[in-house]
């Protein structure tokens, strides 16, 4: 499990500023949720930790290294993402790329072993793909298609997992079942999510940004108030009881907000 810095991290694109002064922890083994309207800055704040997009300014340290200095290898050994990734025209069987995330572990002439395959089979069997796994991946549908995508994040065993809206996609099954694993796995995690529901439900921490910056950032209970969802969302936000005690919230347009209280 990796302890994760963001520090001071600011990120412009074609002289536009993105992000601005990004700060924050993730403890050894906490699921932090990163949410945020559309537009706010959260791929690019996971592409910038995940070694896509550099950042102009501010570092990003796993374990006490700076993933910006770490050679592409080492980075994927300690980092698993699960993107919002174009395949293009290459096509491969669902088992071939979920096997693709054991390259980190691999020697330039290695290669597959009887541990690799036994991996990529318990994590097909994690999400449910094992009867799929001669498909190719791009006759998938999308929900399938991000379910391979966990499963080779999961086959690459590395200690801290980044996903970019891992339920796009996703029926309400699979993205319980999707968050439950990813709380599971016990290793850090950060997951940009639009569902707040699900965030407050599965995750430990929320780190709220908007227009860049981060709002808010403590447990779901601190940051998913309603007076917060209303100001950085645009939206009436109601806290509803629910009987496990995790903040749940149902959501209305501003314009149909009747009284004070609702939106208190
Ligand atoms: N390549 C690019 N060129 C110009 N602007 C970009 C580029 N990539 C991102 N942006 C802008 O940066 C801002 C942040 O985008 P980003 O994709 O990080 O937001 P997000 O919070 O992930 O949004 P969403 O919830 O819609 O996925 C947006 O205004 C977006 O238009």
């Amino acid at each position: 499990m990796s302890h994760i810095q963001v520090d001071g991290l600011s990120a412009e694109i074609d002289g536009t500023p993105i992000l601005d002064g990004i700060d924050f922890n993730i403890p050894r083994g906490q699921f932090v949720g990163l949410v945020g309207p559309n537009g706010s800055g959260k791929s690019t704040l996971l592409r910038a930790i995940y070694r896509v997009f550099k950042p102009w300014a501010g570092r990003v340290v796993i374990d006490d290294e700076d993933v910006w200095r770490l050679a592409a290898k080492e980075a994927a050994l300690k980092t698993a993402v699960v993107a919002q990734e174009r395949m293009g025209e290459f096509d491969f069987s669902v088992a071939e790329l979920v096997l693709m995330g054991r390259t980190p572990h691999k020697g330039l002439f290695d290669s597959d072993n009887a541990e690799d395959h036994a991996i990529v089979d318990r994590c097909l069997e994690r999400v449910h793909m094992t009867e799929m796994r001669e498909r190719s991946f791009l006759s998938l549908s999308g929900g399938e298609k991000q379910r391979v995508l966990l499963a080779r994040a999961l086959a690459q065993q590395a200690r801290f997992l980044v996903l970019d809206e891992p339920t796009n996609h996703l029926d309400i099954r699979h993205q319980l079942d999707l968050l439950r694993q990813v709380r599971g796995l016990g290793v850090t995690a950060l997951a940009a999510l639009h569902d707040l529901n699900l965030a407050a439900r599965y995750c430990d921490r929320i780190v709220m940004i908007s227009q860049g910056s981060i709002v808010a950032d403590g447990t779901p209970d601190e940051v998913l108030t309603n007076e917060r969802i209303a100001r950085v969302y645009g939206v009436g936000a109601r806290r509803i009881p629910d009987p496990d005690g995790v903040p749940q919230i149902a959501f209305y347009p501003l314009d149909e907000a009747l009284t004070s209280e609702v939106v208190a």
